[in-house]
């Protein structure tokens, strides 16, 4: 290992995320932050980096350029490598890599933390006897209909499978395994069984500044469908989904995907010359959208920002940048 090049674990960790084997916003934020703590280990063991606080840092850094190189869209991501890199700090390295593998577990324990705070907040919106629909697979979305069955609600669900990548299907056994009797549909039959649901709860991957909910794709369309036919949809969010770079009118990076994942070649090459594409996200305006459920409350869209701006400030600083 040189100075600038990652530990073998943030290498794997980084191609993991890219290739979705660790997936989630959330599950990603965490393993960003577990990278980063292999990183200073193996660092703090290494020459040069063992022996000189500067090609240490440097290292850090490198190993965050990696990581935030994966996935474009979630900001989870770069949310959980700043709260790390900004708490680098000592004048030596067992100081540094200290600083580093406390403050990456503190944010594992916080995003933890904030997933069962936000579970009961979401829970509270759902009534005993409720049929929630799902979109995607969300950990913060589970996390609130599972606070509501251990609240000793009984809740159904229609789950939708989610092309291309059917995360669905987690969805589905994940809420089997609570209990929740599923119903499980292609993407195109919602609107017909929105008819047949109380509550639709998705999850986000950012949320921007002004409210925007950017979320798994088709997560636009339900939620136009069920305004249209008077369901409430909610957003599970910690506030680690909160995008800062938003609050200075940047736009959110929507990740385009393989086409692979959409059609194999062979069928592909059968149809003849065609286009595939294969986005990964899609933004719901804020109308849309009744409820932003996060760790300190339920928001509505609109006025997400002033929590925004009270966690982030108005900049969105970038720790792994070269200095
Ligand atoms: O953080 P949690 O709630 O687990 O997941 C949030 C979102 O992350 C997922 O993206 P992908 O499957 O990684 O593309 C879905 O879009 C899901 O709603």
């Amino acid at each position: 290992m040189t100075d600038t090049d990652p530990a073998p674990a943030v290498g794997e960790t980084a191609e993991s995320i890219a290739t979705m084997e660790i997936r989630g916003a959330a599950t990603i934020a965490s393993a960003a932050a577990e990278a980063l703590a292999d990183q200073a280990e193996a660092a703090a063991d290494a020459e040069p980096t063992a022996s000189d606080p500067e090609a240490f840092r440097a290292s850090l850094r490198a190993a965050g350029r990696t990581l935030r190189e994966t996935r474009p869209t979630a900001v989870s991501l770069p949310n959980a490598l700043r709260y790390v890199l900004q708490r680098m700090e000592g004048d030596s390295v067992d100081a540094l890599r200290d600083s580093v593998v406390d403050a990456s577990e503190a944010f594992v324990r916080q995003l933890d933390r904030a997933q069962e705070d936000l579970g009961q907040v979401g829970a509270n919106r759902l009534a005993d006897g409720d049929t929630v629909m799902t979109h995607c697979h969300s950990t913060d979305a589970l996390a609130c209909i599972e606070a509501a069955v251990e609240q000793g609600k009984s809740i159904s669900a229609v789950v939708k499978e989610t092309r291309p990548r059917q995360q669905g299907h987690i969805t589905a056994e994940q809420l089997r395994d609570i209990g929740v009797p599923v119903t499980l549909i292609v993407d195109s039959a919602a609107r017909r069984y929105l008819d047949e649901v109380d509550h639709v709860v998705v999850g986000a991957d950012s949320i921007a500044a002004d409210g925007g909910v950017i979320n798994k794709i088709g997560t636009s369309g339900l939620a136009v469908n069920a305004r249209e036919r008077g369901v409430p949809i909610m957003t599970a969010a910690q506030t680690i989904k909160l995008h800062p770079e938003t609050l200075t009118g940047h736009t959110v990076e929507i990740e385009m995907r393989s086409e692979a994942e959409v059609i194999e070649s062979e069928e592909r090459e059968a149809i003849g010359e065609i286009t595939v594409e294969n986005p990964a996200f899609d933004v719901t305006p804020p109308r849309y959208m009744d409820a932003i459920v996060t760790e300190q409350g339920q928001f509505p869209p609109e006025s997400i920002v002033t929590l925004m701006r009270e966690l982030f400030g108005e900049g969105a600083a970038e720790p792994w940048a070269e200095p």
